[in-house]
């Protein structure tokens, strides 16, 4: 059965190594990828710009390409963005056998063990933890723990399970951030060449990152 997976992210703003990186993991998944933004992220200052300015920047960076795809449920349903809950709503929607798959970089993974109700992750999807430049942060016992027993080596021993098993994918290291990007706009500076050509045709796409708020 074929895999569907998800890079959740805060995407304050979108940038070319969240793109990149999730057009490897379908490729390494043969999966369809869906960039899933949070309304409010849990466990960070809140975004910069509002939910309706990040997914107009996503909608933006989408176009022209099929294999990534846009899943604004976060966005819908309000209030904090915690990931069981959307898993567990994904879950009901495609059924139990499906697999499903959370991608994540390696900053993103290695505090997963403060996230709501973390271990519950395990029953609705399979992890796949994408590398990222100088996040190699070593993992918290209670997280080394849980997911030592769940690592596989390929992508063909998540398709073989719905959920539970933790794959690593090696993705090309290209070392950009949002904060970065934020910077960069907050500073005057253009962003070209870390964004998407798509944000810089539009200026009022990036124009909640060059006002001061
Ligand atoms: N360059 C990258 N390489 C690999 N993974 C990335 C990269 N950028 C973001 N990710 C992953 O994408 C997900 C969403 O990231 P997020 O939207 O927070 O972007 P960010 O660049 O980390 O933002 P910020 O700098 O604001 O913290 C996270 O799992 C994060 O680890
Ligand atoms: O469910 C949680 O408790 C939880 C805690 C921290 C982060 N997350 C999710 O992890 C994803 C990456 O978060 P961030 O802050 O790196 O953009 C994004 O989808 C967040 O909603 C989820």
């Amino acid at each position: 059965m074929s895999m569907l997976a998800f890079l959740g992210g805060t995407f304050d703003p979108v940038h070319l190594g969240h793109l990149r990186v999730a057009w490897e993991a379908a490729e390494a998944l043969d999966a369809e990828v869906r960039l899933l933004p949070a309304h409010v992220p849990p466990h960070r200052p809140p975004p910069q710009a509002g939910a309706a300015e990040r997914v107009a920047l996503l909608r933006a960076a989408l176009a022209g390409q099929s294999r990534l795809t846009l899943d604004t449920r976060e966005i819908e349903r309000g209030g904090p963005s915690y990931m069981i809950d959307t898993l567990v709503d994904l879950r009901r929607e495609v059924g139990p056998a499906r697999p499903l798959v959370l991608l994540l970089g390696a900053d993103a993974f290695a505090g997963l063990a403060a996230w709501h109700r973390w271990r519950e992750l395990f029953a609705q999807a399979h992890l796949g933890v994408l590398t990222r430049p100088g996040a190699a942060p070593a993992l918290p016992a209670e997280l080394a723990a849980e997911v030592a027993p769940r690592r596989v080596g390929d992508a063909a021993a998540l398709r073989a399970a719905p959920a539970g098993h933790v794959l690593a994918i090696a993705v090309t290291a290209l070392d950009i951030s949002a904060s970065r990007v934020r910077a960069l706009l907050a500073a005057g500076r253009e962003p070209r060449y870390l964004v998407p050509e798509a944000l810089l045709a539009d200026p009022a796409l990036l124009a909640p990152y060059r006002t001061p708020r």
